[in-house]
């Protein structure tokens, strides 16, 4: 495909490399199932991960999967045509989760969790099903690092995400290629190329949850003095100082006197 600002697709299609590189994310043979959901950042996986799998040394196939989780007016229709007029091999899975999250979901109890944790189990059942070793996430750099954040101030724990990491079937494994690639360079390259987003048009649609927000506020702020403030937090993901934290099991694991 044709993108428009090559400079911007460049700088996008780099850094998904690198980090195909630096974790290792895809490797000879590999069947990756792309998770679609009709967003800016999975539609930008997928047409990245197919201009790099005609470039790539490696041979590896694609697909895309898109889950219907039966919110009405979801358009599945819509990403099908333009997954099919690039030529992608695609599936839709209907399901009935949001009858099941009308019937088992606790007041207080979050919406968005109960409905990805559904939809990620439908998903690595569906990789399987259509023998596909990977499941490629469109998660970025923001998300890694507002989760870390959230997980730090929210949950008491130092962590983000897993650039890859075996799913718990013990089959498939998730990579997540956008790794390095900041929100800020999706949103244009996706409304640039022209990729027809859909709402997933569930009932909490767009009133994201408030503690992320929070987090995007306050990243906000501090990239008023230091604009590099996200790359630097991904950064300290990759560099992490045993010795200078309290975890009793890693300084036994990493024989800290
Ligand atoms: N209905 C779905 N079908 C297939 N994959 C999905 C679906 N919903 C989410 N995903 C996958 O999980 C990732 C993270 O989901 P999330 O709901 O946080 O979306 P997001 O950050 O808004 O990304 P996107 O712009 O791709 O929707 C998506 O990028 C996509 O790879």
């Amino acid at each position: 495909m044709e993108f428009v600002d090559e400079k911007l697709y460049k700088r996008i299609k780099n850094a998904v490399g690198r980090a195909v590189a630096d974790f290792g994310l895809i490797e000879e043979g590999d069947r990756v199932a792309v998770a679609v959901s009709g967003g800016k950042d999975s539609y930008t996986l997928l047409h990245i991960l197919e201009e790099l799998r005609r470039r790539a040394p490696v041979k590896y196939e694609l697909m895309a999967l898109t889950i219907d989780s039966g919110y009405p007016g979801f358009r599945s229709d819509v990403i099908a045509a333009h997954l099919r007029e690039h030529g992608f091999a695609h599936h839709v899975e209907s399901t009935t989760h949001y009858d099941i999250i009308r019937e088992k979901r606790r007041p207080g109890s979050s919406y968005c969790s109960i409905c990805a944790r559904l939809k990620r189990g439908a998903l690595y059942t569906l990789a399987q099903r259509f023998g596909c070793n990977k499941l490629a996430l469109g998660h970025h750099l923001d998300d890694f690092v507002e989760t870390l954040l959230l997980n730090q101030f929210y949950v008491g724990s130092l962590k983000a995400m897993a650039p890859r990491m075996l799913a718990d079937n013990g089959e498939t494994t998730v990579i997540r290629p956008l790794v390095y690639v900041e929100e800020r360079e999706i949103i244009p390259f996706a409304r640039g190329n022209r990729f027809p987003v859909v709402c997933c048009c569930c009932p909490v649609c767009g009133k994201a949850d408030l503690q992320r927000k929070r987090m995007k506020e306050l990243l906000k702020e501090l990239e008023k003095e230091n604009p590099a403030v996200k790359r630097s937090l991904l950064r300290a993901l990759a560099n992490v100082q045993p010795r200078h934290l309290l975890d009793r099991e890693l300084q036994r694991t990493c024989a800290i006197p």
